[in-house]
């Protein structure tokens, strides 16, 4: 019962995703990178955690390009089975499974993430995180020792007033949308 609620409002969230892209996407990205980096400015992490952008994510490679010039050290998930690593970002990039891009492997032992911003196909009313269905953030976070800052990000807020989340689902210390 609960899973098909959630399966509903995902395929609606990012329907609504999709629709939006096409539209305002510039805009919005930029917006939304602009409060992002307004809050790394505040936490000056050493080692951050960002993402490969796919087209219904708010953009952030020029916000990874600027982190670059700086002391701070961007990682991005390498998937592996049913989760992934962090690795450094670097190019060139591959597109892997799910259409989605990496940098090549690292055998280097991964750092201390001191902020993650995790992009969201949606929130449940707790603000708990509703992803594409695989739970790889839910199972890497898990598997973590430490919790670092948690920011989820999005375009536009796609959030439901029901309880869909279970045990698994992470749970972030922001929200950062526009
Ligand atoms: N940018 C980004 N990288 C990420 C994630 C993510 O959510 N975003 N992940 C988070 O776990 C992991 C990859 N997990 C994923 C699992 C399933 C699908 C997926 O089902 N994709 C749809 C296509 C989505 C679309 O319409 O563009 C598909 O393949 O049908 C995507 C990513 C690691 N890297
Ligand atoms: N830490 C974990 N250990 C074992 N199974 C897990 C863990 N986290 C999530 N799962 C399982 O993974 C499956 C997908 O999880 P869920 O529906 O919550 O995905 P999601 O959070 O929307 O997606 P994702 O995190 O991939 O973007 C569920 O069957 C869930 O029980």
């Amino acid at each position: 019962m609960m899973r098909d609620h959630k399966s509903d409002f995902r395929k609606s969230c990012i329907k609504r995703l999709e629709f939006q892209s096409r539209f305002l996407k510039f805009y919005k990205d930029k917006k939304t990178v602009k409060k992002i980096k307004s809050f790394i400015n505040i936490y000056k992490p050493k080692n951050i955690l960002l993402y490969i952008p796919m087209g219904m994510e708010v953009d952030v490679l020029p916000l990874i390009n600027d982190l670059r010039k700086t002391k701070t050290n961007v990682f991005v998930p390498f998937m592996v089975e049913d989760s992934f690593k962090l690795v450094r970002y670097r190019l060139p990039l591959h597109k892997k499974k799910f259409g989605i891009k990496e940098p090549n492997n690292s055998f280097c032992k991964s750092s201390k993430i001191d902020l993650a911003i995790v992009p969201v196909v949606g929130v449940d009313k707790e603000c708990k995180r509703i992803g594409f269905g695989k739970g790889m953030y839910d199972r890497f976070f898990d598997r973590l020792n430490y919790k670092p800052i948690i920011i989820f990000t999005q375009l536009t807020l796609c959030k439901s007033d029901k309880k869909l989340s279970n045990q698994y689902d992470i749970q972030a210390d922001y929200i950062i949308t526009s």
